[in-house]
């Protein structure tokens, strides 16, 4: 595991958008794994910023968001779909149909589960972006006793809805499900960039890397794959030896 500390989260970004733009003119046809979350949003102004400055196109490049809510559209400005496309999609070179995400609005979702899982497997992605949630969840895979390996319709733990209400006008807005992609079908990409910022997240940032391997804290399961770069800003960082 690469673990990488930065001073500012300017230079966090900066890294972060050029390990995916040396990825993108490598092999312009990359299949990129997608997050959403407040830590990726710097990431995604540098690419679009390295865009305009024409050092890499998304034109060839194919995406695979990690999760979305039950029963928003993706014109709701709450929905990762809207997300997407406000921070990233709409400002790049990339086609809509090369952009993929679950459908929050599937009208059956155990088939929506199946479409996107059969999507994913066809088409693994050479580098996914992670966000961690503060009880070590990634994408929506919170702590359970048990984990599922595929895409899935989870129930969400009221830690993550009061962390993720500050988006919403209140809590009883955020939508009690989402549909987040399995720790398996994340563990098949070729490399994993996990992202962390702020001190509230020290603690669980040791747990995830240091402690035991338990699906209590799912990110820990992440020390299981041979390809991970871990990049931290100073506070998340700050309780790791
Ligand atoms: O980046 P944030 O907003 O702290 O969220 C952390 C994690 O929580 C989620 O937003 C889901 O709650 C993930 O998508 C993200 O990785």
């Amino acid at each position: 595991m690469d673990i990488r500390i930065f001073e500012t989260s300017e230079e966090l970004d900066q890294y972060a958008a050029e390990i995916f733009r040396k990825l993108i003119n490598e092999k312009p046809n990359a299949v990129l794994g997608l997050a959403t979350g407040s830590t990726p949003v710097g990431i995604y102004a540098k690419m679009v910023e390295d865009y305009n400055h024409k050092k890499v196109s998304f034109s060839g490049v194919t995406t695979y968001n990690l999760d979305e809510y039950v029963g928003l559209t993706p014109d709701n400005d709450q929905s990762y779909a809207y997300y997407m496309n406000k921070n990233l999609f709409s400002h790049v070179d990339i086609p809509a149909i090369q952009t993929h995400l679950p459908d929050g609005m599937a009208e059956d979702p155990q088939e929506e589960c199946v479409r996107y899982e059969a999507m994913i497997n066809a088409c693994p992605a050479d580098i996914q972006l992670l966000g961690l949630g503060h009880n070590g969840h990634i994408a929506f895979n919170e702590p359970d006793e048990h984990l599922s390996a595929g895409t899935h319709v989870v129930q969400l733990k009221e830690e993550t809805l009061e962390a993720n209400a500050r988006f919403f006008a209140s809590i009883d807005e955020v939508p009690k499900q989402a549909y987040t992609m399995g720790i398996g079908s994340i563990l098949k990409a070729n490399t994993i960039l996990l992202v962390v910022r702020g001190s509230d997240k020290a603690h669980i940032v040791k747990e995830a890397l240091t402690g035991p391997i338990t699906t209590q804290v799912p990110a820990s399961l992440l020390q299981t794959h041979p390809r991970v770069t871990v990049l931290l800003d100073r506070e998340a960082g700050r309780m790791l030896g």
